[in-house]
């Protein structure tokens, strides 16, 4: 499924109506389309209002009331903010009135069961107008259920910024030829609700889409009969230090579960004795991040990790140089992510900050960050030539050359300390099994939040921990694999 930016959806408008799909049949398909998706929403006696604005979503929701009424349902067209002044949105209220239709007079005094929310869309610009703000916030105070059209008034499309945290309440959103990057921003991404995409017609494609399930089966390795543990590569991750030794256990979890033929773990001899005792089936390079750092890399490494239970330190930086220099693919997360002018390398470098570690990679504040952290990542991607996966709900996946995707699967089961351990070492481990390291990468972040829903659909979210990943990870990969 791709995500739009505004300009994108402008530039598809604009092409369709040189190809001769008029904006008046589009707005109509619009409508349409919106009245079938709310159906099952609503019912027949519901006392219903859709707001509509003066531009284009406006109209939507002129053509939407039209479908309601003539199917009998109770809906008050108004236009709170004035009659509308786009041409298609003025012709489709026109064509509105000789059907009989009316339009209602604006009462807040009204009492409703739905809200629609057609006031403003992709052409909002903020911060909203006082007129806007009213409704909004009355919209806001109803017992009511709420539906946005394309997106919730008082969120823009491509930035998550939402001033005074003034916006339209969705529980519902339906956005129009597709979902729009605030979906997967902060705040704004919380103002959606449940969201889909409305198809008006025309020919989808975007440079940012959303991880598929069916992509994750398509690209996952088989496992032929005469595989053996060569077939799988060896990992190295370096982690774990005395005090930390637990992250160096998840991160060795995340691993041995994810496919790789053999596992090296490269730290102290105290770490290594705790995760002989969960992950018996891992070997040890100890003493291991000085070895690293004096350029002693085990042999037949073909994927590496460094950073989970180590703090940043002159060795943890020349370990990771050594590692950058030796042209194996490389996981740089926790301790090993430091600010440096450059990443450059012989192999990819797959960087996975929180936003925390994002934002003293960049010195943007948290909240800008997640505000705008689609292109935060990609232009990080492209200036520094490596593969950002910033972490959090809807982690993007950024690639050198601007490719970018988000994850859908996770939820907040993933919010303790330690599932981004698991993380780091699942991606190395798929590094190890896949042959191309954007499918090894994609599927790992997959996967990772996959688990977390497999472990809410009979547990709760609030009493998952990282080591579940144990017995969660093969539940998650026979999903994935069932089909194959
Ligand atoms: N391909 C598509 O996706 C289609 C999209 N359509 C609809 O068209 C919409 C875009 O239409 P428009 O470009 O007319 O944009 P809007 O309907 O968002 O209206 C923008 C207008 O609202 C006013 N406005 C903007 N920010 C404001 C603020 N902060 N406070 C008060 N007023 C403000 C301005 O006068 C601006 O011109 C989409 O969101 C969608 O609902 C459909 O009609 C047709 C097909
Ligand atoms: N609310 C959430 N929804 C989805 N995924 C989440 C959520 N909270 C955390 N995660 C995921 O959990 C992992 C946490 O990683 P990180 O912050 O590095 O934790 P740690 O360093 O403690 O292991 C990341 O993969 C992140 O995307
Ligand atoms: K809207």
């Amino acid at each position: 499924m791709y995500i739009y930016r505004a300009d994108e959806i402008h530039q598809i408008d604009q092409q369709a109506l040189e190809q001769g799909f008029s904006l008046f049949s589009l707005m109509e398909i619009a409508g349409r389309e919106l009245f079938h998706k709310m159906k099952p929403l609503i019912k027949k006696d519901d006392r219903i209002i859709i707001l509509s604005g003066r531009g284009n979503n406006g109209g939507d929701g002129i053509v939407l009331s039209r479908y309601l009424r003539m199917a009998g349902y109770n809906v008050s067209l108004v236009f709170p903010l004035g009659r509308p002044k786009t041409e298609t949105a003025k012709q489709h209220l026109d064509y509105y009135f000789m059907q009989d239709e009316k339009v209602d007079e604006w009462n807040p005094n009204q009492v409703y069961d739905v809200i629609i929310d057609c006031l403003l869309g992709i052409g909002t610009t903020l911060p909203l107008r006082e007129n806007v703000k009213q409704v909004v916030s009355w919209s806001n105070e109803q017992d009511a259920l709420r539906i946005a059209v394309d997106i919730p008034t008082g969120v823009q499309a491509d930035h998550g910024h939402v001033p005074d945290g003034e916006a339209f309440l969705a529980d519902y959103s339906f956005s129009l030829h597709g979902v729009k990057r605030s979906t997967f921003l902060l705040p704004s991404g919380t103002y959606f609700g449940k969201t889909e995409s409305v198809s008006v017609g025309l020919k989808q494609g975007s440079d940012l889409s959303i991880i598929s399930k069916e992509s994750v089966r398509a690209t996952f390795p088989n496992r032929e009969v005469t595989s053996h543990k060569g077939t799988f590569g060896t990992s190295l991750i370096v982690a774990g230090t005395d005090h930390m030794p637990g992250s160096a256990v998840l991160a060795a979890i995340g691993a041995i579960r994810s496919g790789t033929g053999k596992l090296v773990m490269a730290t102290t001899d105290r770490v290594a004795s705790v995760i002989a005792s969960t992950v018996p089936e891992a070997t040890f390079l100890l003493n291991g991040l000085e070895r690293i750092c004096q350029g002693h890399i085990p042999e037949k490494i073909v994927a590496a990790g460094i950073g989970p239970g180590i703090e940043a330190s002159e060795s943890v930086k020349k370990a990771t140089e050594v590692l950058m220099e030796s042209g194996i693919p490389l996981v740089v997360d926790a301790g090993a992510i430091q600010k440096r002018n450059n990443w450059k390398a012989k192999g990819p470098v797959i960087l996975t900050p929180h936003p925390g570690e994002f934002s003293r990679l960049t010195g943007l504040s948290i909240e800008e960050i997640q505000a705008n952290r689609i292109e935060l990542a990609r232009h990080y991607a492209m200036h520094h030539h490596v593969t950002v996966v910033l972490k959090g709900k809807y982690t993007v996946i950024a690639f050198p050359d601007g490719e970018t995707y988000i994850n859908p699967t996770g939820n907040s089961g993933l919010a303790k300390g330690g599932s981004g351990d698991v993380l780091t070492g699942m991606i190395v481990s798929m590094l190890a099994t896949h042959d191309n390291y954007r499918d090894a990468v994609k599927n790992a972040v997959y996967v990772h939040g996959l688990c977390a829903n497999i472990w809410s659909e009979k547990y709760s979210e609030t009493s998952m921990v990282a080591s579940d990943f144990h017995r969660l990870l093969p539940l998650a990969l026979q999903r994935i694999e069932r089909n194959k």
